[in-house]
């Protein structure tokens, strides 16, 4: 079914792929394995600061990018390894990601989602790129960076710890 390829592809992507090269990066780079430290910058999206919908597959990948870059950036480990581990997450940007055909798993979700794009204030290239150099500039690792509707770069971190916070309520 051509959703199950779309729907593993993304998965490669998104996860997969970026894991593995985060953690191939990590290993080369950390400190405590005679590495020079370095940093890590993930691409999350807002997506995976709402729930929605419209993409469940990729909200779902953008989420685990969120937690898996967050928590590989803790003070924890980066106090021993000196590999800063940024999240961004982007709004909607006017690449060619939002100009071709998006496939939802179903045609009523195509439909609002592509409302939605159209509606959603669609940042420029530049203001993204601004907004990275920011985090990139002034982010702590395991930080979150809102970046969107091209406005300044905003670290969300706090907010981000908050939710958590609410979540793990009833757990320990
Ligand atoms: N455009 C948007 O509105 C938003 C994008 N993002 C994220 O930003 C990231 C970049 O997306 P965009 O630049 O917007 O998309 P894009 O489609 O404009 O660019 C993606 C680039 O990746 C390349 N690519 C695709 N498969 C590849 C592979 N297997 N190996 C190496 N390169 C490959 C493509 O050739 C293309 O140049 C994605 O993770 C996306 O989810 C997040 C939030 C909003
Ligand atoms: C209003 C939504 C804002 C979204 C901000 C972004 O992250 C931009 C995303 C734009 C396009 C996303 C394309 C995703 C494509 C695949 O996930 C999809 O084709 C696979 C199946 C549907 C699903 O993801 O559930």
């Amino acid at each position: 079914m051509i959703i199950i390829r779309i729907t593993l592809g993304i998965i490669f992507m998104s996860v997969t792929a970026l894991i593995t090269g985060s953690l191939k990066a990590y290993n080369w780079m950390r400190k405590d394995r005679d590495g020079k430290g370095g940093t890590i910058i993930n691409i999350s999206s807002i997506v995976a600061l709402y729930q929605s919908p419209l993409m469940p597959v990729y909200s779902a990948t953008k989420s685990a990018v969120l937690q898996f870059s967050n928590c590989l950036g803790k003070t924890e480990i980066f106090s021993r390894t000196d590999v800063r581990v940024i999240t961004i997450c982007f709004g909607v940007t006017d690449t060619n990601l939002i100009r071709g055909r998006v496939e939802c798993i179903d045609k009523e979700l195509e439909e609002k989602l592509l409302v939605a794009l159209q509606k959603f204030p669609t940042q420029s290239i530049d203001s993204a790129v601004q907004g990275l150099l920011t985090a990139f500039e002034s982010g702590t690792s395991g930080s979150t960076w809102l970046i969107t509707t091209n406005k300044p770069a905003e670290d969300i971190t706090k907010n981000v710890d908050k939710a958590y916070e609410i979540l793990r309520q009833g757990v320990f």
